[in-house]
């Protein structure tokens, strides 16, 4: 199909206050019960929230999803922790309420690497977010939605968030915390905030620390965004069309990042997407064709808001920030740990794993990441399920 850069006036489908409930089940603040609907959208209250930054959320919702069965023992629990554009829906078929399917259904399920007879899964959605835990479409006190008023989250802020919902749903100990990319800066933190509270960590295509490189690549996408004339300074929600000529742009910046230069030149060379030349004629390549696909399915799916907050949040990431340096803080962690890698990642290049594994002194590998091949960069982590797989059912069996 040749998809066109147009603005898209078709709504977004990100999670709305008002849907919220007609999603999901009613938020619940009890622990989770034998019998609880798994593969569903659930919503826990966690009440109040101080941020960083001083600010205080007064209110926070987090929509999550689990399955499989906890033990009796509570000793089987498996948090999941997805990364910059996924949500809860980790694994399963799309439906309503979930515009895609799960983003590992290759890894978590029966008889997977996350074995779902075996493990007790449970993913939430990230503070900030679009796909049901509070954000900047959620409603401020003042029944307005936050927009631009939303406080700014770090990724630490997004893990004492994702604590005080293991309390809410009566999770003491992790048997393993699992996450990709931004995912894997929450597990880090995870493993230096609350050490006690887990027992492996799996860290996969993530920095220890988010480098002036990588703040840039991400810098320009918030600026694609708010330069859009659309995007009001956050204030859209009441508009007709929203900022999506922005989104669509920053999703396309952030593909490049996500992708390897082998994998777009073997992929597409220099194919034209049509009959019509490329070369000054109106047409365009292929690879610009796939880029506006991508872009243009984004915005249907997600909330300019949130991909600043979340954007922001990333940019916050240094493990090192007051606890006297990335090696200190490496330090601090007792955990199990999987270190994983990406040889063509260009965004979280492997350097930034290979300096985490050498910090620790509980890797699974001795010192060394767990290094993935594969020409689609960054996204392997999404796609290589069989190599991903290998390397998660190694420290599950540690
Ligand atoms: N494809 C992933 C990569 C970011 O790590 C996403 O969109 O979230």
């Amino acid at each position: 199909m040749d998809w066109q850069t147009t603005a898209d006036t078709v709504p977004s489908s990100f999670i709305t206050e008002a849907q919220v409930h007609t999603l999901g089940k009613p938020p619940v603040t009890g622990a989770w019960r034998e019998g609880d609907p798994v593969g569903e959208r659930l919503f826990a209250s966690i009440g109040a929230l101080a941020v960083e930054s001083g600010d205080e959320l007064p209110s926070v919702r987090i929509a999550y999803e689990s399955w499989g069965t906890l033990s009796p023992a509570k000793d089987n629990a498996i948090l999941v922790l997805h990364a910059l554009t996924g949500d809860s829906h980790v694994t399963g078929a799309h439906g309503p309420g979930h515009t895609n399917s799960g983003w590992w259904s290759a890894i978590v399920g029966p008889g997977k690497a996350i074995d779902t007879d075996r493990w007790f899964v449970v993913a939430p959605n990230v503070l900030g977010g679009c796909q049901g835990t509070t954000g900047p479409a959620s409603l401020a006190p003042d029944g307005a939605e936050w927009a631009a008023r939303f406080p700014y989250v770090t990724i630490r802020d997004q893990v004492a968030a994702q604590i005080a919902f293991s309390d809410a749903i009566g999770i003491d100990r992790w048997a393993a915390v699992v996450g990709g990319s931004m995912g894997g800066m929450h597990v880090l933190e995870w493993a230096i905030m609350a050490p006690e509270r887990l027992e492996r960590i799996a860290v996969l295509a993530a920095p220890p620390v988010t480098t002036a490189d990588q703040i840039a690549l991400n810098t320009v996408q918030m600026e694609a965004i708010r330069t859009d004339p659309a995007f009001r300074h956050g204030d859209f929600y009441d508009e007709l069309e929203g900022p999506t000529r922005g989104l669509a742009l920053a999703r396309r910046m952030a593909l490049l990042n996500y992708r390897s230069p082998t994998e777009l030149n073997e992929r597409f060379h220099r194919e034209w997407q049509s009959d019509i030349s490329p070369l000054g004629a109106g047409g365009r390549f292929a690879v610009e064709s796939y880029l506006d696909f991508h872009g243009n399915k984004f915005t249907r799916r997600f909330d300019a808001n949130s991909y600043i907050t979340l954007t922001e949040s990333m940019n916050s990431h240094d493990i090192g920030r007051g606890r006297g340096g990335v090696a200190a803080a490496l330090e601090r962690i007792t955990a199990r740990a999987l270190v994983l890698g990406v040889g063509s990642d260009r965004y979280f290049p492997y350097s930034g794993q290979a300096e985490i594994a050498a910090g620790l002194r509980t890797g699974i590998r001795q010192g060394e990441p767990y290094r993935i091949e594969s020409e689609y960069g960054h996204d392997a982590f999404l796609i290589e399920s069989d190599l991903v797989g290998e390397a998660i059912t190694e420290l599950l069996a540690a």
